[in-house]
């Protein structure tokens, strides 16, 4: 049987809505029992956590459930000076997914580590690199590939940090270099740092990185571990998926590397790990990490929805922000349409910033982000945000992969997402912080005629909407 490619089987369209919940771990039966794959479920986040294979092979992990800090989880494998860094920076105590995954990860394992939005994904798998890499030899050992620049940005910064070496270890020994090689880029200077010395960890959007490969000025022959962030995104984006394809077949081989798939929604996740092996992506003994699959959405987040008149948005989500006033925020918008585009209209994230310029006084600091904008203001943007203090950031569906702003407490969707996999990633921008109990809001700005809509997120995703009458 030809074996079915992962991006024929994603929902690509808003409207179809499968018959079961994304979380359900029976949707697809294996073609193939001798597959050695494992799935190790994770249902209780404070102990009693689940382990079972998916299939017929006696594929034995053992998994440390007791370790109550990172350090103790990572000591044996990880330097000890990213160990104090990750201790300075206040990771102490393991998140969910990094307490199940980092023993298999240190075991060699290749992993689909899913896992909520916000749960510490990122730090997981940073720290798996940070126990295979070797900073005495030149060579790229680690490669992450992250779908937008942004995305790009933040990972580079979180690596750059755990990187960094007290003064004396620095004079000692060589350190480990982080390259961010994104699109929009200064791509030369890139080539000359390459052919120069090549960095030990390479962050790189699919794009940039097959351009360096197919000129043959970055070599894989010596990478070890290979992550793909926002798994279900890149294989979703027709841009990106032969690109993607060819670096997990062609560029590198899945026997000298650790391949490492991330994302907090990855639909139809069997059919998903059946595809890992048959089409060589991963090794057959593949791990699929699943945290808390009869939750999809994180529990500290409450979810609203408003109805208004079409013309009424712009005045409802005043009103909304007026009663909320929040500290900060994210307002996610459509994409304009072509046809809007060609009869000349301004962007509908323009008109809302201007709008929200002149109307709400509650916030001074109103940021843009969307595709259209350039490199360097995308980057002036976000950086701003970064900044602490009040913020309200009018955007596309652009910052809702993976963008970490941790102060964020609410978000607003002026135009709902297209399909209940955005909706879980946008309102995945808020409730980032793994051990607070704040409660961060997601409210949904609706016509009747789409509240049925956002019913059938509700029941897809596993979670209510209460209506708010202004
Ligand atoms: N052990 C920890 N203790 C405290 N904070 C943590 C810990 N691990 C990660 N964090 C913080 O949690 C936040 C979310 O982490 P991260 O960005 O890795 O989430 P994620 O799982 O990749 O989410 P998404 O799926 O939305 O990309 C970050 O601000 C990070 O600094």
């Amino acid at each position: 049987m030809a074996s079915l490619s992962y991006t024929h089987i994603l929902p690509l369209s808003p409207i179809s809505t499968p018959k079961k919940p994304i979380s359900s771990r029976f949707l697809f039966r294996s073609q193939n029992p001798k597959t050695l794959s494992t799935s190790v479920t994770f249902t209780n986040s404070k102990s009693n956590a689940s382990s079972s294979s998916s299939s017929s092979s006696s594929s034995s992990v053992s998994i440390e459930l007791n370790a109550s800090t990172l350090r103790e989880i990572c000591q044996a494998h990880v330097p000890e000076h990213v160990l104090r860094r990750v201790e300075e920076v206040g990771y102490v105590r393991p998140t969910d997914v990094q307490k199940q995954a980092l023993p298999l990860l240190f075991s060699g394992r290749d992993c689909i580590l899913h896992a909520q939005t916000g749960s510490g994904k990122t730090l997981a798998y940073l720290l798996l690199i940070f126990s295979v890499i070797n900073t005495q030899r030149s060579t790229v050992q680690a490669v992450i590939v992250v779908p937008t620049r942004e995305l790009g940005t933040q990972v580079t910064r979180v690596a750059r940090m755990l990187a960094a070496r007290p003064m004396e270890l620095e004079l000692e020994q060589k350190s480990c270099t982080v390259m961010a090689l994104l699109d929009g880029g200064m791509l030369k200077r890139h080539k000359s740092w390459l052919k120069a010395q090549p960095p030990t960890i390479v962050v790189a959007t699919i794009k940039s990185l097959c351009q360096m490969l197919e000129k043959k000025i970055l070599k894989l022959e010596s990478m070890k571990v290979l992550i793909i962030d926002e798994v279900d995104f890149m294989f979703n984006s027709s841009k990106e998926v032969s690109s993607l394809r060819k670096l997990l077949t062609s560029y590198s081989s899945l026997h000298n590397r650790q391949t490492i798939f991330a994302s907090a929604s990855i639909p139809q996740h069997n059919r998903f790990v059946h595809d890992c092996i048959q089409q060589k992506w991963t090794k057959s003994d593949v791990v699929h990490v699943h945290v808390n699959p009869i939750q999809p959405m994180p529990s500290c987040l409450h979810h609203r929805f408003v109805i208004c008149g079409k013309n009424k948005r712009h005045q409802t989500l005043l009103s909304l922000l007026q009663s909320d006033a929040p500290e900060s925020g994210i307002i996610f918008v459509g994409e304009q349409s072509e046809k809007s585009k060609k009869a000349g209209n301004a962007p509908p994230t323009t008109s809302l910033v201007d709008f929200l310029r002149t109307s709400y006084v509650g916030c001074s600091d109103i940021h843009l982000l969307e595709e259209d904008m350039n490199f360097n203001s995308r980057a002036a943007s976000l950086s701003e945000v970064r900044q602490g203090g009040s913020y309200l950031l009018v955007a596309t569906d652009i910052a809702a992969r993976g963008v970490d702003l941790p102060e964020t407490t609410h978000i607003y969707n002026f135009d709902l997402p297209r399909t209940a996999v955005d909706y879980l990633h946008r309102a995945g921008r808020t409730g980032r912080k793994p051990f607070s109990d704040n409660r961060c809001t997601v409210t949904n700005i609706l016509m009747s005629e789409e509240r049925f809509v956002l019913q059938r997120y509700e029941n897809e995703l596993l979670f209510n909407c209460e209506e708010l009458i202004l």
